[in-house]
Formats: structure tokens, C-alpha cells, sequence
């Protein structure tokens, strides 16, 4: 089957080299005989790090998508704007798309999904979440005996590699998302992965497949990880614990879900606290698997690739789940404001603050600031007691 690539940076070179590297190895498998017709990059001149045949460079993507003999169009420009125009182009042209866009899929999703259906084509995105785990075909296939209500984990390799240097190494904010950057983990704008939004577009995928339907990505509470200082990396580690971005997301009834992006207080004794790097591990809770943890590398060229491979094989050997139960416009959950939620926290308050005479307890003073441990009350009780404080952070626990 013919295929054109769309986008050949990170992701796109790492496709591109594993199927021109792996394909006797790929039909061997799989008999999925794959030939890549176009690969489509505004820059074709540059250096490629494979060997290939020159002739299947293009700029133009509407040679693709005009080329009738392409089946399976690769997305792999990332963003909301030319990205979202190529796939439903695509769509129309009748050709399936593969992705790991998962801005256009937490956004688009239910408009997306309903094009594919519509004309009769496929829509794959396993690497839209977790690099090259895989996640996606576990929610939509292995697990579909089970009702997943819970998700949680960390989803995003560059925040998890900036708070692991910042821990380990010494290293400044700055220097550990450069390397990141460097090292083609970060999105094009790093804002996505430093404020939890690209976390935000992972945990919304996956809760909308677990719980099928669909859920509003603007409604979501995200927060990332920029506030985090090496107070509170000293504080979390004098805890016995460690600062991790964590996603989660809980069913609470057949309309209604909890499901946030957070800076996280994990203690060491938990798996999750011992995710290092650009490492992801996502945890599920099935009602008749109980708990399953998926991990490994959340980002890169390589573990990345490997997840879209897997895709297009996929889509050429007809080998997957089509159904309506994903991304359904007809069910939307509506989101429970977890700031309502009783739990613990961890917080990091100024020294103006009068603890005195609030209720709370200090635990430790570093520099200019309390550390205050706080049970059993909610994160808007919290942010009202310290509402005079010129400085706070607010961390949930993890129990
Ligand atoms: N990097 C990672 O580890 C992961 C990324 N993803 C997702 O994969 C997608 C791609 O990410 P990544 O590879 O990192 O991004 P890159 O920015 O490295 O690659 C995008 C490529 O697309 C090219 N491009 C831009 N516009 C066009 C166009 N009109 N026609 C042809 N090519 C174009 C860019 O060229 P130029 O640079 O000249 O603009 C660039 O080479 C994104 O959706 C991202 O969120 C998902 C999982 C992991
Ligand atoms: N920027 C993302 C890339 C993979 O999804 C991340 O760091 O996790």
C-alpha cells in the first residue's frame, strides 16, 4: 500500500527511517507491504540521518493528497491550522489518516472521528499519547471487557525530564527544557508541555476512549509545572516524596468525571515517584483487570515512530476496532471542579502569612516561606485561607 508522510521532523524523520529501514522485517510480521510515495517537508534539502531514495521528496502536501494511488496519509506536521485542513482533506479524498497530533484529536476529536466515518476511512493516532507506549489500542481493544473508571500517570516527557535534572542534576528550569527541546522532545511551543496542556490533551483523549463520549478540552483545570522551585524539590524530598506532573481522571457516574493536570506530591514507596527522565507511566484501573501500568519512553523520535508504525500496519492489514463509542458527540461529560474536592496538600506559603492564627501546621520554614502539610480539605478552602499571602503554591498529595 502507498502512503504519503506529512511533516518530516522528529516524528516524521522517525517514521520515515523505520519504514525504510524495518520493511522486509514489517511484511515478515505482519504482511504489510509498505511503500512510501511521498514524503512532504517544507525544508527537503537538508540532511537526512537514513539513506533513501531522494525522488520521494516533496514540499507540495497536495501532491499527496491529489495522488489517488495514496492510501494512508501521515499527519505529522503537529498544530491546529494545516494540520487540521490536511487530515480533512484526506478525509474527503478517502484516505485514512495516521497522527500523534493530539492538540487536533483532545480538541477535534468528535469532528474529526465523524468525517472519518462519514467517508469510510480509518483514523489511528497511538502516538498521540505516551510515545511508544502503547495505550491507545489498550483502551480501545485489551481492555474492552473491562469499564476503565481511573487514569492516572505521568503523560508528559519534557515536564518529566525538567523536574527530574531539577531534582538529580541541579539543573535550572531553563537548562533541563532546553536539553528537552534539543533532544526533540518539547512541542513546537514548550508552553504545552511546561503548563500542563499538553498533558491536558493526553488525559482528555484517553478518558474520552475509557468512558467513550467525549470530553470538553476548554473546560479542563490544568496546571504545570513552572511554579515548581527547588524549595519545593527540597520540601517533597525531606517528605519522602517526589514532585511529579501527574494527569488524572476518575468516572464519578455515567455523566460526570474528574479530570485534571497537576503538579503532584508522590511519596517514594509508589511506582510513579520512581519515573524518571522522558518516561511516562500511565496507570489504569479496569473493573475486572483491577490496576495496569503501562510505561515507557513518552517521547522522541524513535519511541514515537514506532507507535505510528504500528498504526499504518495497522490500517494496511485492516486490523483494528472502528466503532462509535470513542469521541461521540451524543454523550459529554460534564467536569467536576476538583478545586471542590477534599484531599491532601502540600503547601508552600510566604512568611507574611499569619500561621499563627490559622489553622494550619508548619512542618517546615525554608528561606522566606512555611511548608505546611494539609489534610482533609479542599484546594478553594485553601486559596481562601491564604487569600492575604503575597506568595503560596498549592500541591495535591498522592495517597
Ligand atoms: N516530538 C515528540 O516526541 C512527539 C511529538 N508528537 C506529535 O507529533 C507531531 C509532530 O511533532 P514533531 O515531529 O516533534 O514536530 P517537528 O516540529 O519536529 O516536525 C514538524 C515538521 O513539519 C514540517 N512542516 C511544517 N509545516 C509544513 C507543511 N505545510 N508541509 C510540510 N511540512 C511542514 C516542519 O518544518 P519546519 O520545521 O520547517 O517548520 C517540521 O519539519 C506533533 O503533533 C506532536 O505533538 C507526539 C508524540 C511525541
Ligand atoms: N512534548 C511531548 C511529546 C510527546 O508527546 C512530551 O514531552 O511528552
Amino acid at each position: 500500500m502507498k502512503i504519503g508522510i506529512i511533516g518530516l521532523g522528529t516524528v516524521g524523520e522517525g517514521v520515515f527511517k523505520v519504514l525504510t529501514n524495518e520493511k522486509e522485517s514489517i511484511f515478515e510480521k505482519s504482511r504489510a507491504d509498505i511503500e512510501v510515495k511521498y514524503a512532504c517537508d517544507l525544508n527537503i534539502e537538508r540532511e537526512f540521518s537514513f539513506d533513501f531514495d531522494k525522488s520521494v521528496l516533496t514540499n507540495d502536501y497536495k501532491k499527496i493528497l491529489n495522488d489517488p494511488e495514496i492510501k494512508i496519509v501521515v499527519e505529522l506536521i503537529g498544530g491546529e491550522t494545516i494540520a487540521k485542513q490536511i487530515i480533512i482533506e484526506a478525509f474527503q479524498a478517502k484516505k485514512s489518516v495516521v497522527t500523534a497530533n493530539k492538540a487536533l484529536i483532545a480538541k477535534y476529536g468528535v469532528e474529526l472521528f465523524q468525517l472519518a466515518k462519514e467517508n469510510g476511512v480509518s483514523f489511528l493516532f497511538e502516538a498521540a499519547v505516551g510515545g511508544g507506549i502503547p495505550i491507545v489500542t489498550p483502551l480501545m481493544e485489551s481492555l474492552v471487557a473491562n469499564t476503565v473508571t481511573e487514569i492516572r500517570g505521568i503523560m508528559n516527557g519534557t515536564s518529566n525530564y525538567i523536574l527530574t535534572k531539577m531534582k538529580e542534576d541541579n539543573l535550572s528550569f531553563d537548562e533541563a527544557l532546553k536539553i528537552a527541546s534539543e533532544k526533540g522532545y518539547a512541542e513546537a511551543d514548550p508552553t504545552y508541555d511546561v503548563d500542563g496542556i499538553d498533558a491536558g490533551h493526553k488525559i482528555n483523549i484517553l478518558a474520552s476512549l475509557a468512558y467513550g463520549g467525549s470530553i470538553k478540552f476548554k473546560d479542563m483545570q490544568l496546571s504545570g509545572i513552572r511554579e515548581i522551585s527547588t524549595v519545593d524539590i527540597f520540601s517533597a524530598n525531606q517528605l519522602n516524596s517526589t514532585i511529579k506532573l501527574i494527569a488524572s481522571s476518575k468516572l464519578l457516574s455515567d455523566k460526570s468525571v474528574q479530570i485534571s493536570v497537576e503538579p503532584t506530591l508522590i511519596p517514594n514507596s509508589e511506582i510513579l515517584a520512581k519515573v524518571d527522565d522522558v518516561y511516562n507511566a500511565i496507570e489504569t484501573t479496569g473493573s475486572y483487570t483491577d490496576k495496569t501500568l503501562f510505561y515507557g519512553k513518552g517521547a522522541g523520535m524513535d519511541p514515537t515512530a514506532s507507535a505510528v508504525v504500528a498504526d499504518i500496519v495497522k490500517i494496511v492489514t485492516r486490523n483494528h476496532i472502528e466503532s462509535d463509542y470513542f469521541f461521540n458527540s451524543t454523550k459529554v461529560f460534564e467536569i467536576v471542579d476538583s478545586n471542590t474536592v477534599k484531599d491532601s496538600y502540600y503547601i508552600r506559603v510566604s512568611d507574611d502569612f499569619d500561621i499563627e492564627n490559622s489553622p494550619f501546621e508548619l512542618i517546615n520554614q525554608i528561606e522566606n516561606y512555611y511548608i505546611i502539610l494539609a489534610n482533609n480539605i479542599s484546594k478553594n478552602e485553601i486559596n481562601e485561607i491564604l487569600k492575604d499571602a503575597k506568595e503560596k503554591l498549592i500541591l495535591r498529595v498522592m495517597k
